[in-house]
């Protein structure tokens, strides 16, 4: 069923008991819908399950509640301005009743899959008629009832009341017989009106039958025997063959329902009646659906027959060249022409603006699609200069306070070149940020495998934390296997031009608390404070080249967690500020392969870890098997101009550890050349 009706319900219910019992309502019928559009089909029990459901919570009565809907009918039809339409639908009360019929149909624009009553008027008199009410439906007898007395009250300042006659089931149809009591006052009038006219102009009103069947070119004259016995011009041309052919086998009766024959249809005489797909058949092959007719049955006396007259129903214009009809077969008189362009022109502009609509649906596609890379890129960008957790938070709206966090357990690592500056007197300044673009690129890729999060470069010197963001009980472990494999890939960095034959760093940990937040609002930065961050720069000012010098506390947090995990050679005291010392070691190896960071062993891992599935890694970072990153693509640029001067380490990049290599031996973190 429409919405149309599912809607009117609900308002009412809304309207008569507040959103609380409507809401209730639902819950009881079990229906998740709270709102009903007029135009889209909804289950055919929808409408029973709410009344049902209204009467539950309230206890009204159903045909109580239905019969109160139905009066509420035409104030809940301006909401959609259709009870304009009402209006000008009958000049009389009953003239509008047998207008519903035709309406109906006229609707079926707006709700194409309509199934609706059928309503017809017999035995009119000056004390009101007898109303047919058939529908496919059952249940509305009150519902019909009250949106009568509505309209009639509303349209007509018309007071009825209704008698019900019979309830018959026939054809699966419900088909209510009322008699409709009130004050007919225009019975007759009309009548008396034309027949007033002088009887001689009358009786020259003579007309021969081909003008006859040429003012109404899609007339079909039956007799009782159900034979047609002629048709108008226009049903000549396209099916001349159907004359004295029995009506009721070559057209179906759609509208009313009732039976196709003359018992039946005789009692419908100025009713609405339509015919349609016409089944030629030819020999015993049936031709597909043809032609719809709509019009109105008349009884001619004189000729013992019955004449309908109707106009062929076009939804589109290739049904027209399909029924072999063309515009000049409609009467110039009536608005059949405009009504066949008007629905074929509708129905074209329908189809203009689905397809614009299509389009415009596409054109959102496409933009939500770049709309979403170009997220996708931005938070790239974004998560490269913050935790994604924390570049979360902000986009939230959390302030930058907001996201600061206290981390008990961390531990940094600070790395430096060893005489930078010096080696950069030698290059020019595009190869200073060239040497820095390579060291620093295969950095990144090594801490991406160690779950080590990069802080900050600072000039020549690299930091980076494990515990935070992502915290886990391994930060002291992860970074040592982090720090080792730096010095493994500095030590690969030979000969990368003829000015710097080799590279040397120093590396340096120490381990504790830190704050960590965002400062600054143009260029935000995810920045730690705290003594932690000040001893790990100490250490490594008093490492020596290619050597990884920790603090006690880290050392002592591997012996504790892990003892024999890694070898260390103890070294002296160093004074980190007046009068406070603290004991160092240098790193020898390490038992065993690295641990592999995981969501098992790195809480919220997964927050702080580049999105996997995003396609346009390369954009941002080393491209994947095959796909070139702007790193590569800026050095073979440079390499095709001959201003290259260092050989990248091989875009093999860093092996990766993982726990099941085959490596059983302690791994010797020392490089080969480096001093100790
Ligand atoms: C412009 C006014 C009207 C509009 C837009 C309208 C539209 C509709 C729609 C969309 C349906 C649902 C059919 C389906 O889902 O297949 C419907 C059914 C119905 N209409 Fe109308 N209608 C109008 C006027 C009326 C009037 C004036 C009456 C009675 C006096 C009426 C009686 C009914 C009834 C009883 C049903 C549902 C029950 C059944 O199918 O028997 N309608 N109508
Ligand atoms: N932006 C910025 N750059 C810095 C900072 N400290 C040092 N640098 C830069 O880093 C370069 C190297 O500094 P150092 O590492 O202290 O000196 P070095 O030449 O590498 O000698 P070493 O003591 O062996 O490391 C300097 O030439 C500066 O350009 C700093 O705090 N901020
Ligand atoms: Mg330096």
């Amino acid at each position: 069923m429409y919405g149309l009706i599912i809607d009117h319900i609900a308002t009412y219910i809304k309207e008569k008991y507040g959103e609380s019992t409507w809401a209730e309502v639902k819950f009881v019928s079990g229906v998740t819908e709270d709102t009903f559009q007029m135009d889209k089909k909804f289950s055919e029990g929808l409408s029973h399950k709410l009344i049902w459901g209204c009467h539950d919570v309230t206890g009204d009565p159903v045909d109580e509640l239905m019969n109160n809907i139905g009066t509420s009918f035409y104030k809940f039809l301006t909401k959609y301005e259709f009870n304009k339409v009402l209006r000008v639908l009958g000049r009389t009360f009953p003239q509008f009743l047998n207008g519903l019929d035709n309406l109906h149909e006229y609707l079926r624009f707006t709700f194409p899959k309509l199934k609706p009553p059928s309503f017809y008027c017999e035995h009119e008199s000056r004390t009101g008629l007898t109303l047919h009410y058939r529908s496919k439906r059952r249940g509305f007898l009150h519902y019909v009832q009250g949106q009568i007395r509505n309209i009639a009250e509303e349209l007509f300042q018309t007071e009825v009341v209704i008698e019900l006659l019979d309830i018959e089931h026939d054809m699966n149809l419900e088909h209510i017989i009322m008699r409709l009591h009130f004050n007919n006052l225009d019975f007759n009038r009309q009548g008396t009106a034309y027949r007033n006219l002088n009887d001689s102009i009358l009786e020259k009103v003579k007309i021969t039958s081909d003008i006859f069947f040429d003012i109404f070119p899609f007339i079909i004259v039956f007799n009782r025997g159900m034979r047609i016995r002629n048709i108008g011009i226009g049903l000549l041309r396209v099916m001349a063959g159907i004359v004295g052919k029995k009506i009721n086998k070559t057209f179906l009766l759609m509208r009313p329902f009732i039976r196709f024959r003359w018992e039946e249809v005789h009692v419908y005489l100025d009713g609405y009646l339509c015919l349609t797909e016409e089944r030629h058949r030819m020999g015993d092959v049936e031709r597909e659906k043809f032609l719809s007719l709509k019009g109105q049955m008349f009884y001619m006396e004189e000729w013992e027959s019955i004449c309908y007259v109707g106009i062929p129903v076009m939804s589109h214009l290739p049904q027209m060249y399909k029924s072999g009809l063309f515009i000049n077969d409609f009467a110039l008189h009536d608005s059949s022409r405009d009504l066949v362009l008007a629905s074929t022109q509708q129905a074209a502009e329908l189809k203009l603006l689905l397809h614009q609509e299509a389009q415009k649906s596409r054109n959102m596609r496409e933009n939500m699609n770049r709309l979403k890379k170009e997220r996708r890129r931005t938070d790239k960008l974004l998560y490269q200069m913050l935790p994604k957790s924390v570049a979360n938070l902000l986009r939230n709206g959390e302030s930058a306070v907001a996201c600061c966090e206290r981390f008990d357990s961390v531990t940094i690592l600070f790395t430096d070149i060893v005489e930078f500056t010096k080696m950069c007197s030698s290059l020019t300044p595009l190869e200073v940020i060239e040497f820095l673009q390579v060291i620093y690129t295969n950095f990144d890729k090594i801490i991406d495998v160690h779950g080590v999060y990069k802080v900050e470069t600072i000039g020549d010197a690299y930091m980076v934390v494990s515990g935070a963001p992502t915290k886990t009980e391994h930060d002291a472990e992860f970074i040592l296997d982090c720090a080792s494999q730096f010095l493994v890939e500095a030590g690969k960095m030979v000969n990368m031009s003829a000015k710097i034959p080799k590279i040397d760093i120093r590396a340096g940990v120490h381990s504790g608390s830190v704050v960590a937040g965002v400062v600054g609002l143009s260029m935000p930065r995810y920045c730690l404070f705290g003594e932690t961050v000040f001893v790990a720069n100490k250490m490594e000012q008093n490492s020596v080249p290619m050597k990884v010098l920790v603090s006690e506390t880290t050392h002592n947090k591997i012996e504790e967690s892990d003892p024999g995990l890694y070898q260390f050679e103890m070294r002296e005291e160093i004074e980190i500020r007046d009068e406070q010392t603290i004991q160092t070691f240098f790193v020898v190896s390490r038992h065993g392969p690295p641990r592999v960071p995981s969501p098992r062993n790195c809480e919220s891992r997964q927050d702080d870890s580049r999105n996997e599935e995003d396609d346009d890694d390369d954009l941002i970072f080393p491209g994947k098997a095959g796909r070139k990153s702007p790193t590569s693509e800026a050095e073979d640029e440079l390499k095709k101009k001959g201003q290259l001067s260092f050989t990248p380490v091989s875009d093999t990049g860093i092996e990766r550890h993982s726990r099941n290599s085959n490596r059983t031996h302690s791994q010797d973190i020392t490089p080969r050349n480096s001093l100790t």
